[in-house]
């Protein structure tokens, strides 16, 4: 901090008398105290929300420069770029974005930039904002993490033996590598972002002899940079591949520098572009380690359709008559909800023992057989609270490859507000108002309470309703 100080002050000199000629007026060198550095800071930061908010483009360049932290916050938890984002100056918020402002950084009464663009109508900034926004899919709106997949699946290239046998020689085509179904990743050489790490992707020749002996080997799908335009089936295809029966160093060997990634959370430090290529590939190869034996009578059972079937090898067996989902890959629906109090003022959150200390979540529950999405919100938030839900709104899906699940996330409304917690399933669960939610999004909460970072659906459905409130 105290370098960047110096180094904004490096810069004020060379631009004395201009830019920042009223301030450096006031400061001498000799006669830098800490108290002059702070209110230097603090006058330098208000120019900078000046110049956002004025459009006035050289302020605003200067501070760029000045290698400091562009999500600066005033005391209402402001950045510049929400001041450029309410008086609708688009060139200002452009030049902020392209230089790394976070866009998702909340205000305290719970705005994003893009929310104060879209309240004032600044159509223009909130195309912009929309557009820069992580895990925004080109043909889709939001997205949450491990559910950006630009393969595409082929799914009916699949039964195409001869097909799939030349795409996996094809000199084009990658493997993304697994280990005991932990990922080869490479960390990117520029890691500010809790993004650091890309998949490995193999090249066939490194692997050849370890695949001539059949491991588990999954057709993920074709690289379709653009939805718009047909596919010619000549794209690069990627596939998953098992190397659990090689050493971990020689796994590592295949790509200098790369790092084998375990599970959950340490997955989600990869490229939310790719995060939901590793879900994708990771729930299936966790689906074949689970599924060696058929179900249904206890033989062995072979792969198929480039890993998107097992068939048993028992010509007698029940699942070769009609469909038998026993031979196809498994996804557990579950439920996860943001209960909101009967006046929509506060939401209920919960933890449970294995969480990391002081954070609190959604509730959860895995789904019934024979029970739609909105009974198994309903059950679950009284089983596990006591509270009872009427209307339940859908938010978004998420996939959760820890191994298969898929997570609807819901808003659910109550009717009641007295908790009693399952103890066995919650250590703790109770009302949070916004303001109060606000610093657990922020991680500002004065008893360090926190909510789960962005991967995690929970935030997305917990911000989602704390940014319902426009007070702009
Ligand atoms: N991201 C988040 O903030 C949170 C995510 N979750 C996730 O939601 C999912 C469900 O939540 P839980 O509270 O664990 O469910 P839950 O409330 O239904 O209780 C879990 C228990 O349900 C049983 N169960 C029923 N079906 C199951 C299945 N298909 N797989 C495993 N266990 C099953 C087991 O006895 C298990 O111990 C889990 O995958 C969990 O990781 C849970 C809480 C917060
Ligand atoms: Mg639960
Ligand atoms: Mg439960
Ligand atoms: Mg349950
Ligand atoms: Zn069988």
């Amino acid at each position: 901090m105290f370098s960047s100080r110096v180094h904004l002050l490096n810069i004020c000199q060379q631009k004395k008398g201009n830019i920042a000629g009223f301030i450096w007026d006031k400061i001498s060198l000799s006669a830098v105290t800490f108290r002059k550095m702070s209110s230097f800071n603090q006058e330098f930061k208000e120019r900078f929300f000046r110049g956002a908010a004025s459009g006035e483009i050289d302020d605003v360049r200067l501070y760029i420069k000045g290698n400091v932290d562009l999500n600066e916050r005033n005391e209402r938890g402001w950045t510049a770029l929400m001041f450029a984002a309410r008086n609708g100056h688009l060139h200002v918020v452009r030049e902020l974005v392209q230089h790394g402002c976070d866009t998702s950084v909340i205000n305290s009464t719970g705005q994003t930039a893009l929310d104060i663009a879209l309240f004032w109508n600044h159509g223009d900034v909130a195309r912009h904002l929309q557009a820069g926004q992580r895990y925004l899919h080109p043909d889709d709106n939001f997205r949450n993490y491990f559910s950006l997949n630009t393969l595409n699946r082929c799914s009916d290239k699949r039964k195409d033996r001869g097909w799939l046998a030349n795409k996996i020689n094809d000199a084009n085509t990658r493997f993304v590598v697994f280990r005991n179904l932990e990922v080869l990743a490479t960390k990117l050489p520029k890691s500010s972002s809790m993004y650091r790490y890309e998949l490995g992707k193999i090249e066939m020749k490194p692997i050849e002899t370890i695949l001539a002996c059949n491991p588990v080997t999954i057709f993920l799908g074709l690289v379709q940079e653009n939805r718009q335009v047909p596919l010619t089936f000549k794209e690069p295809a990627l596939f998953a591949v098992d190397l659990s029966t090689m050493s971990e160093e020689d796994v590592r060997a295949l790509s200098p520098g790369s790092e084998l990634l375990p599970g959950y959370p340490a997955a989600m430090q990869l490229l939310p572009a790719e995060a939901g290529i590793f879900a994708e590939a990771r729930s299936m190869l966790a689906w074949h380690d689970r599924y060696q034996f058929c179900p249904t009578c206890g033989s062995s059972t072979r792969l198929e359709e480039g890993g998107y079937k097992r068939e048993c090898a028992n010509l007698e067996c029940r699942s070769h008559k009609g469909v038998h989902n026993t031979c196809y890959p498994r996804t557990d629906p579950s439920a996860i909800m943001l209960v909101v109090s009967p006046d929509d003022k506060r939401c209920l959150l919960g933890r449970s023992q294995r969480f990391p200390a002081k954070m609190y979540s959604c509730l959860a529950g895995f789904m019934e057989p024979g029970e739609t999405l909105e009974d198994a919100v309903r059950r679950e938030v009284e089983e596990e609270s006591g509270v009872i839900v009427d209307r339940v709104e859908y938010h978004s899906s998420q996939p959760w490859p820890f191994p298969a699940s898929l997570m609807l996330g819901c808003i659910a409304h109550a009717t009641t507000e007295t908790v009693k917690i399952d103890e066995t399933e919650l250590e703790d669960a109770r009302w949070f108002n916004r303001p109060e939610v606000v610093q657990m999004l922020t991680r500002q909460h004065p008893q360090g309470l926190f909510v789960p970072p962005e991967q995690a659906v929970a935030h997305q459905i917990i911000k989602t309703w704390v940014r319902r409130t426009a007070n702009l």
